[in-house]
């Protein structure tokens, strides 16, 4: 449904893509892909069995990293439309954002090889603070919700 248009982090400019999370120049990451939809955000990852906690459900330190570089393409995703930057029309998206915190609140077991999906909100933005609230689902269940606080770079 979303393929047509770029992914928020395919958007980042070569030379900072490569985050383990969300970079398209690392091969060995999780190349994590955020679409913006309306005004809300949203981002699938199916983990594989290295990821495993307890066998059949999936390490929390992954649903951390998959929240974590969901939260800061969604925060960039919302200052762009904050600021009228329409993201359809740019070849890099001109505002980056990084994670000053992060809160996970791991609801019940994640359950292994589901596609999980993640939807981001826009809470607020409050000069360079942008908070957004998350969560990541498998089958229509949440099973973490999350906050980030993500700071706008300076030019
Ligand atoms: C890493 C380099 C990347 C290079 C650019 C690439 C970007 C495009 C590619 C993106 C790739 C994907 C990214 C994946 C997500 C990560 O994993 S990012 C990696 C993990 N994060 C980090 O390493 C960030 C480390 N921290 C820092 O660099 C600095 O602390 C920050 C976050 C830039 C803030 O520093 P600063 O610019 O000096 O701003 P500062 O005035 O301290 O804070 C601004 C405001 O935020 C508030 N604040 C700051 N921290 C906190 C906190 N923890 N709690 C509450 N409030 C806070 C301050 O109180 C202040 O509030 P006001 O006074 O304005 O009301």
């Amino acid at each position: 449904m979303h393929h047509k248009r770029k992914a928020i982090q395919d958007l980042y400019p070569d030379e900072l893509a490569h985050c383990y999370g969300c970079g398209k120049n690392n091969p060995d990451g999780h190349q994590l892909k955020t679409y913006l939809m309306g005004d809300e955000t949203i981002a699938h990852f199916t983990p594989d069995e290295k990821f495993t906690a307890i066998p059949g459900s999936v390490y929390g330190g992954l649903v951390a990293s998959l929240l974590d570089c969901h939260g800061t393409g969604s925060a960039a995703a919302f200052a762009c439309l904050a600021e009228n930057i329409d993201l359809e029309n740019v070849a890099i998206i001109p505002i980056r954002c990084v994670t000053a915190s992060l809160k996970v609140d791991f609801k019940v077991p994640t359950p292994m090889g589901k596609k999980l999906e993640l939807k981001g909100k826009l809470r607020s933005i409050e000069g360079r603070k942008i908070l957004v609230d998350m969560t990541l689902s498998a089958e229509g269940i949440v099973c973490a919700t999350g906050e980030i606080l993500a700071i706008k770079l300076k030019d």
